[in-house]
């Protein structure tokens, strides 16, 4: 205690509301006896030449702060609460929510109606709404308001507006617009410094029902900090809990378990409003707008705040089952403007405009042509194909080998395509071929030194799956036991081939369930594995497991490449990767070097458990796993990984994963457990 606290560094955007709500919280942690300091995070989207269209909307400077937090360049951060998607980000807690404020959605009227309704002198909102002339053109962006706005003056015309505050309630001005919609809270936020665009026009409180969380903030830090076992200790969880509003979050809980159980996205037409009663109870209504104020579905519950989560999931299926998904798109929560920017980055792209990833945008870190990136943008997907690590031959005496190594094999596993390439490169193939094969076939097989046929069972050309198994016929090896993908598979295969009655007929595939005799006792088979230097020992240790003689030979290798692709990067930071596709262990490093960890925005998929756990073991998140590097079963991964449920919370922290079964080729990786935001 004789060491002056360290200080607290809260990260916050600069626009005038974060700057507002980021040192009211600053201050409320400075009365509890800590250290803050205010520190600007300039997300790559702030600094961005690009149009503000381009830049994914809502979420992303939600995403741009988590980022901050998670790669420790601030230690708290807070957010608009209604702003923030309700899927919880492992390894961030929700550690605050302060106070509320006014939960109310306001209509600002321009200086020309205002003077016009206060000559009315009236105070009752609902009387001076209904004094309203017809044909009024409202700004809004948000279709919860702009559905019951409609519903509420039917004969209004609502503008799509986007900006900030103060450019918000600026644009209802004659010639421009009648009036804007927009929070209370963020008008009581700002107080004073809207004094002057507030002063000629009216402020008229509506009867609809706000957002999820309206009105509140979250305070968020890095779970080991909100635990108390961060470099903080105690003093900072302390204080967070002390600033924390218990009424206010069972409330929030319960409206956020709405838009989680809807699948519904901060810009669905949902409507929620909670409050603790005065019997203690909570009470809670929802509802879902038809866009075009034609239809409302609507429910009420109470319940005891302790099942706040509960409350909130069962009134959002009690809507369900009135048909709420039949009037709304609630479940479509990604189709901002993402896809916009894709063009920008990726100008190969012409994927059809439906299909399951209509609207994604995924990052391949593939060449263009590869097949992987063909299946996703056949499923609509908007995709970003950049390569990110680069593959190095490693040399090696190719004559050495050929006259040392090869006559005593008995086997040759193919692991990747890269592989035949580089043994081409070596001038190995030719010696390959004529070592594999049958004697009968062979007319003059001694011309490398090798004495591939004498008297020998021609060698055995083994590939892990389909790319390594074509790769290896193109190149003319008689390719004769072939994996699925799975290199323990494959070392299976070979030994049962090898223990098959007749081994000098190798053409068919090993058939597991006919095990035959055992042949005569031989000397032990001898198998090679040119591959990468990064190829993991499954195939190496499962044949030397079997008794086999194993000679690992790394003739390549992957790295990361030396600089990130300033288009790609900026799209990572921003939060517009919707998926990336981690196609290897290397690969998951290069991403983390390059881009450093993904966002919470971007689900990451990897192909095949090796590189799900290189993810894992990286500190990284995983979304799914493609158990076979199919095109069909990544593309299905993808879709997995990015199906709303995934992303929801909703259901309190002890509750089971739910199951997906979507696909059998894939597997989704539960979540880790969170504590509901
Ligand atoms: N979507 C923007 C946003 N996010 C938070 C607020 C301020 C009000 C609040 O905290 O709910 C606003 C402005 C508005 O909706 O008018």
């Amino acid at each position: 205690m004789t060491d002056a606290p360290r200080t607290i560094r809260l990260g916050t955007r600069s626009s005038d509301l974060a700057l507002t709500q980021s040192s009211w919280v600053a201050d409320l942690l400075r009365e509890r006896g800590l250290r803050v300091e205010l520190v600007p995070i300039t997300t790559r989207g702030d600094r961005s030449r690009r149009p503000l269209a381009l830049m994914g909307g809502v979420g992303v400077f939600a995403a741009a702060l988590r980022t901050a937090l998670l790669e420790g360049e601030c230690d708290l951060a807070v957010h608009s609460l209604k702003d923030l998607p309700v899927a919880p980000v492992p390894g961030l807690t929700i550690a605050a929510v302060p106070g509320r404020e006014d939960i109310a959605d306001v209509l600002v009227l321009a200086p020309h109606l205002a003077s016009q309704l206060r000559s009315l002198h009236s105070d009752d909102g609902d009387a001076l709404l209904s004094q309203l002339p017809d044909g009024l053109r409202i700004g809004t962006g948000s279709p919860r308001r702009a559905a019951q706005i409609r519903a509420l003056l039917p004969t209004c015309q609502i503008a799509d507006i986007r900006g900030n505050v103060p450019t918000r309630i600026a644009r209802a001005a004659a010639g421009d617009l009648d009036a804007v919609v927009l929070a209370a809270a963020g008008l009581n936020r700002l107080g004073d410094t809207l004094a002057e665009l507030l002063a000629e026009r009216l402020v008229v409180p509506l009867p609809i029902l706000p957002a999820a969380a309206q009105g509140a903030l979250a305070v968020e830090c890095r779970s080991a900090d909100a635990a108390g076992s961060g470099v903080f200790g105690s003093a900072l969880a302390e204080a967070l809990t002390a600033i924390d509003d218990a009424g206010a979050r069972a409330v929030i809980d319960a409206e956020r378990a709405v838009l989680a159980e809807l699948e519904a996205g901060c810009a669905a037409p949902v409507g929620t409003h909670g409050e603790l009663l005065a019997s203690g109870d909570l009470a809670l209504t929802a509802a879902v707008f038809a866009l075009d104020g034609s239809e409302t579905v609507s429910a009420t519950t109470t319940g005891h705040p302790w099942d706040a989560i509960a409350i909130g999931r069962d009134l959002a299926r009690e809507l369900l089952a009135q048909g709420a998904g039949d009037i709304a798109e609630i479940g479509a929560r990604h189709t901002r403007a993402r896809s916009d920017a894709v063009p920008a980055l990726a100008p190969t792209t012409a994927g059809p405009e439906a299909g399951p990833l209509a609207g994604r945008t995924v990052f391949v870190p593939r060449e263009a042509d590869d097949h992987i990136v063909a299946e996703l943008r056949a499923a609509g997907a908007a995709v970003i194909a950049h390569p990110v690590t680069l593959t190095e031959p490693i040399d090696v005496d190719a004559a050495a080998l050929a006259a040392n190594l090869l006559p005593s094999l008995t086997h040759l596993a193919i692991t990747s395509p890269r592989t035949i390439t580089r043994l081409e490169e070596l001038n190995l193939l030719e010696t390959i071929r004529a070592a594999a094969t049958p004697p009968e076939a062979v007319s003059l097989a001694s011309t490398s030194g090798a004495s591939p046929a004498a008297g020998r069972a021609p060698l055995v050309i083994a590939a892990v799956g389909p790319a390594s198994a074509a790769a290896g016929e193109a190149a003319g090896l008689p390719v004769t036991i072939r994996g699925t993908h799975d290199a323990a598979a494959l070392a299976a295969a070979m030994i049962a081939a090898a223990q098959s009655p007749e081994p000098s007929e190798p053409a068919e595939p090993p058939e597991a369930s006919a095990p035959g005799e055992l042949a005569e006792p031989a000397a032990a088979p001898h198998a090679w594995l040119p591959a990468s230097a990064l190829a993991a020992p499954t195939l190496a240790d499962a044949l030397t497991a079997a008794g086999w003689r194993v000679t690992r030979t790394p003739i390549y290798t992957t790295r990361t490449r030396p600089s990130a692709d300033q288009d790609v990067a900026d799209a990572w930071h921003r939060g517009l990767i919707d998926a990336v596709v981690v196609t290897a262990p290397s690969v998951a490093a290069a991403l983390v070097e390059l881009f450093g960890h993904a966002g919470p925005g971007t689900a990451v998929v990897a192909i095949g458990e090796p590189t799900a756990r290189a993810i894992r073991a990286g500190g990284g998140l995983l979304a799914a796993t493609a158990v076979q590097p199919t095109p069909a079963a990544i593309c299905a991964a993808v879709v997995d990984a990015l199906r709303p449920d995934g992303e929801r919370t909703g259901e309190p922290a002890h509750a089971e994963a739910p199951a997906r079964t979507a696909n059998p080729e894939t597997t989704a990786t539960p979540p880790e457990p969170k504590e509901q935001p």
